[in-house]
């Protein structure tokens, strides 16, 4: 295991820059809110989509400057290792780092939940020796390529704590990690149960896991435990799957809830 440096904790409360109405340092309700997607790598163009379906105004974030209007920012999905070097490249990681400890709120999917936990289980590590960081923030352990590689993508229905209405979130699991261990400050949100769930199915094009069973349990020979796959704590939020790739825009809208202190 490998741990990311805290979150340094020294920056000023996070606020907005544009907020003459709002002296608790929240959006004002009526404002349109500006969401940052970090665009160093990953499916940028689909949180965009979603956070704009909305009503809110969504930017890439590509440079240290344009972090400073933001009332939000999502970490996406893609590969975790390279959005590790390349926020470290581009001197973003510092200033991320800052403003999580701040309190901005951020909402990290996939390799976006890997990039927020505190701890990689299983960090890759490069040519030089060095293990992959994370940005940290939320207090757990997360390991990567849990349930399987690629070609082991699957779907499934899920019970989701927080989300409008009672239908169950549809899921998309790409390479996806899991939660493994969770600090006394971070909600678990959804879990996939123990043994899957009876709807989950292979994504196209892959072969899935056995139908439902994450394979990580089952490949272990061990008795299936549910494993944790959304978690909020504070103004963070992380799943180990893409809403924004299945047309479900409960979390992102939770999400909008949480920057305007509304959850
Ligand atoms: N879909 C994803 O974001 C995959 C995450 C990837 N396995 C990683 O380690 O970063």
């Amino acid at each position: 295991m490998t741990s990311s440096p805290p979150a340094s904790g020294t920056a000023a409360p996070h606020r907005p820059a544009d907020l003459p109405d709002a002296p608790t340092g929240r959006p004002a309700p009526s404002r349109t809110l500006c969401v940052g997607v970090l665009a160093v790598q990953g499916d940028v163009r689909e949180h965009i989509n979603t956070i704009e379906s909305l009503g809110g105004r969504a930017v890439p974030v590509r440079r240290p400057a344009e972090l400073a209007a933001l009332d939000g920012l999502i970490i996406p999905g893609g590969e975790s290792t390279t959005m590790d070097r390349l926020t470290r490249i581009f001197g973003l990681a510092e200033p991320l780092r800052d403003l999580i400890g701040s309190g901005l709120p951020v909402y990290g999917s996939c390799a976006g939940m890997i990039m927020l936990s505190d701890v990689i289980a299983d960090p890759s590590v490069d040519q030089l020796g060095q293990p992959q960081q994370s940005l940290g923030g939320l207090d757990m352990v997360v390991r990567r390529n849990a349930f399987g590689r690629q070609r082991e993508s699957f779907e499934t229905d899920l019970a989701f704590t927080g989300l409008a209405g009672h239908t169950p979130v549809r899921a998309v699991f790409i390479r996806a990690p899991w939660v493994e261990k969770v600090g006394d400050g971070v909600q678990v949100l959804a879990e996939v149960p123990a043994g899957g769930t009876p709807a989950a199915g292979p994504l196209e094009g892959t072969t899935g896991p056995r139908r439902g069973v994450p394979p990580g349990d089952t490949d272990a020979g061990a008795e299936p435990v549910a494993r944790i796959v959304a978690v909020r704590s504070g103004n963070l939020l992380a799943t180990s799957f893409h809403p924004e790739i299945t047309g479900e825009r409960r979390v992102h809208e939770l999400f909008i809830r949480m920057i305007r202190g509304e959850a």
